[in-house]
């Protein structure tokens, strides 16, 4: 499972939880302008905008998970399994493979107002990157300071959705996890009185009653109603720190504890990273499962004119500061 969001103070952060029993090797990628991405189908994407994101590095080519670009518009893919469906090639589109659609998208457009035109003409292909790899079923998150969007490629086509919340889990379907929410308009961030019946004394025994109900379980329904609820009532002061931590906060209600989501014989899904970018300033801020202090990369000490990938191996190990 993962969880997406978005979160506005100052400026606009993007990021997401991944969660998955393996890691693929991880590590933040900065791709500068002109490093050459070959298009499967042909043709070449250079002199794009600059991105940074966690990928992994297969041939020297960056399999960008999330990202965002230069200009602040972010992306994120998460698993849509069973759901995704991609097509054949096929005359007169931009056809683009699954693993293309991040640099296509972050090099060549500056905000979700392109990208939604951009993406008018494209079909998403099943070419995988390597034979032997499985093609990742996903759908994804595109965000800028303005706006939100959903995008699913589906058996019956592409659906882009408007995303109100700015957050994103995974199955079912997005229109679903929308309606959903319906179930829990509910909720409320104060106490509430007794509204069940005028011929019982119920009362309030503990704060955060208004938000009984909210669900608390593993499930991507449920991880997407708890962080609509936390992000859309998330608050904290603008500084870069602040928000930072607001934000590791929001995304910490949806996190998998070891143990907790059993998949196999010692296999276990967790939060292998979770990821903060500052859209505006270009620095991605994460943590990972085994080190919980905030890292970070700034996109713009890189030379973003450069053609060769910049790659940081995440930090690992608990980094605690010991006080006496
Ligand atoms: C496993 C990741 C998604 C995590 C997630 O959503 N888990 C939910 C589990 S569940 O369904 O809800 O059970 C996805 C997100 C991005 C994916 C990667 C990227 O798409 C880039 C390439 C794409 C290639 O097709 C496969 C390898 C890969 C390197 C992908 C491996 C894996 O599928 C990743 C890392």
């Amino acid at each position: 499972m993962c969880t997406a969001a978005t979160y506005k103070t100052k400026d606009f952060y993007f990021g997401r939880t991944l969660d998955y029993e393996i890691s693929y090797g991880d590590q933040v990628v900065i791709t500068p302008r002109n490093y050459v991405f070959d298009l499967r189908e042909g043709g070449q994407l250079k002199n794009h905008y600059a991105m940074i994101g966690m990928a992994c590095v297969m041939e020297n080519y960056p399999l960008y998970y999330d990202a965002v670009n230069e200009k602040g518009l972010g992306i994120a893919g998460l698993n849509f399994v069973g759901n995704a469906s991609y097509k054949k090639p096929v005359e007169g589109k931009d056809n683009i493979t699954q693993f293309e659609l991040i640099p296509w998208i972050l090099g060549k457009c500056a905000t979700v107002k392109e990208a939604r035109q951009l993406l008018k003409n494209m079909n998403l292909i099943d070419t995988p990157f390597l034979p032997d790899l499985p093609v990742a079923q996903l759908h994804w998150i595109i965000a800028d300071k303005e706006e939100c969007i959903t995008l699913e490629s589906l058996e019956e086509g592409m659906k882009i959705y408007d995303n109100p919340v700015g957050v994103l889990t995974n199955n079912p379907p997005f229109n679903y996890q929308m309606f959903n929410l319906n179930n829990y308009m509910q909720l409320a961030v104060e106490n509430r009185s007794n509204t069940f019946s005028e011929n019982l004394e119920l009362n309030q025994y503990s704060r955060g009653m208004g938000g009984m109900g909210l669900p608390g379980d593993l499930s991507s329904q449920s991880r997407f109603v708890r962080v609509a609820f936390v992000k859309m009532n998330s608050l904290s002061g603008d500084s870069e720190e602040e928000s930072v931590s607001q934000f590791f906060h929001i995304l910490g209600s949806v996190d998998q504890q070891r143990g907790c989501c059993k998949l196999g014989e010692d296999k276990y899904e967790i939060t292998l990273y979770t990821s903060c970018c500052n859209t505006d300033k270009g620095i991605y801020y994460y943590n990972t499962y085994d080190n919980h202090q905030i890292s970070a990369v700034d996109m713009h000490k890189a030379d973003l004119e450069g053609e060769k990938l910049y790659t940081y191996a995440p930090i690992k190990g608990e980094q605690i500061r010991m006080q006496n």
